[in-house]
């Protein structure tokens, strides 16, 4: 599809922020709902619906966010796009701290970051027409576009495949794909330098859901835009994405390069995600499956776990994941991870190997071949790191012991990891 040139040029290369550097910022972003009860609505709690997230997207990248649902994506996208008033934490825009910018200030800026939303039916107002809908920025903001609006919101309408024609055209008169690329028309209305997609194909037909992300992965092409994607889904976000966060309970446990992600992912709740994303592979309609199946629901976000928020499913959870949070660390380069015990690299905690009664119980529920899996995986990345230290070690002189130190399960068979937890 040709999509016609902007009237006001590459938004990559407007308002100063050259593609690759930092255009959004998030340093330890919460937002906690208060719970609130009685006659004199007093505080009792609060849901740590985001709880503490560091993160950047570069001009140009796509960033996918995924996470079950109610892991706090949506409100991070709200919180990023200044929808809601952040608790704590930071979020600069182009350099600029935009956290408690009321509505008078965020508006010049309401221009630079759009919103897409999840449901193409409810997110329309059925009254207006197409025209009206996609024109709306450009009242509000107060822009009068080169040859007017009516002629620019054509001209969207056509860059999203639309007919132009259908100008007067209602919502209704539409299918769930078209109505979402007028929501997509909508919100590249202004020429935004950021585009956050709140699972915009989640209500689509499968069919249509493809054609929905091959009209983004076009516009981000063409327009030189900068996405925030978020779906519960992994495949969603697997083809368009340049690197991709996991989120689970309010926290961010994985970041990584898409093609790391996919590669060797290092949190186990990363590996249960990516396990549950089907195979269109024919060859392998018998095959056993190895999908993960996590244990229990996800823990209520207003009293999270204690330590890592992932440890009461986990199959590899020891001691210390209850009492002590691990930092998001960058283990490998691009790829950051909070975990103690991280699938694909040397153990974080190898001192801490008894294993807990739910990760034992979690671990009956695996696929023997995703255990042995893991097991392999993480004893041969295992193996190189203890080699690689041993060659630097006698390169410096240094004796070459405190290298299988360092990477403790290169020297255990490669029986399945979890277990084998004992012994870790
Ligand atoms: N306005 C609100 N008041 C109170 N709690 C809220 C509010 N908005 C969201 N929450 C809670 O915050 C948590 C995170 O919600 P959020 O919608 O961000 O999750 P999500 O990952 O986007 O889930 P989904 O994919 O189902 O939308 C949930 O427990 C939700 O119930």
């Amino acid at each position: 599809m040709s999509i016609p040139v902007q009237s006001e040029g590459s938004v990559a290369t407007k308002g100063g922020v050259a593609p690759g550097e930092t255009l959004l910022k998030v340093t330890g972003l919460q937002k906690h709902f208060p719970i609130k009860k009685g006659l004199l609505q007093r505080q009792v709690g609060a849901v740590h619906a985001v709880d503490g997230l560091d993160f950047e997207v570069k001009a140009g990248e796509t960033l996918g966010v995924v996470g079950e649902s109610g892991c706090g994506k949506s409100t991070m996208g709200r919180l990023i796009t200044r929808l809601l008033e952040p608790t704590g934490g930071t979020v600069e825009f182009q350099g600029k701290d935009i956290t408690h910018l009321g509505v008078s200030g965020m508006r010049p800026l309401r221009r630079d970051m759009q919103m897409i939303f999840q449901d193409p039916y409810s997110s329309l107002n059925p009254r207006h027409t197409i025209g009206t809908i996609v024109g709306a920025p450009f009242k509000l903001q107060g822009v009068s576009p080169e040859g007017g609006v009516r002629k620019e919101v054509q001209r969207l309408l056509e860059v999203v495949g639309l007919n132009p024609e259908h100008y007067n055209r209602y919502p209704h008169e539409f299918s769930g794909g078209q109505r979402q690329r007028i929501g997509i028309a909508r919100a590249l209305a202004l020429n935004p330098k950021l585009v956050v997609a709140d699972e915009p194909v989640s209500a689509l037909d499968v069919s249509i859901q493809a054609q929905v992300v091959n009209l983004l992965d076009d516009l981000q092409q063409e327009l030189g835009l900068t996405y925030v994607i978020i779906a519960h889904d992994l495949s969603v976000v697997r083809h368009v994405s340049d690197r991709i966060a996991v989120m689970y309970l309010g926290k961010i446990v994985e970041l990584a390069d898409r093609e790391l992600l996919y590669k060797a992912p290092m949190h186990p709740y990363t590996k249960a995600l990516m396990s549950a994303v089907p195979i269109p592979d024919p060859r392998r309609k018998n095959a056993k499956s190895d999908r993960i199946l996590l244990t229990g629901d996800v823990p209520s976000p207003i009293s999270p776990p204690s330590g890592c928020r992932f440890h009461t499913r986990c199959w590899k959870a020891t001691q210390i994941c209850t009492t002590t949070e691990p930092p998001l660390l960058e283990l490998a380069p691009g790829q950051q991870v909070a975990c103690h015990h991280p699938e694909n690299f040397a153990d974080q905690a190898p001192q801490d190997t008894v294993l807990l009664t739910a990760a034992k119980e979690a671990e009956k529920l695996l696929g023997e071949t995703a255990l042995q899996e893991s097991a392999e995986t993480s004893a041969a990345v295992a193996a190189t790191l203890a080699e690689e230290s041993a060659e630097s070690a006698v390169e410096a002189g240094e004796p070459t012991e405190p290298a299988a130190e360092s990477a403790p399960e290169a020297a255990e068979p490669t029986e399945p990891e979890a277990g084998s937890g004992e012994a870790k």
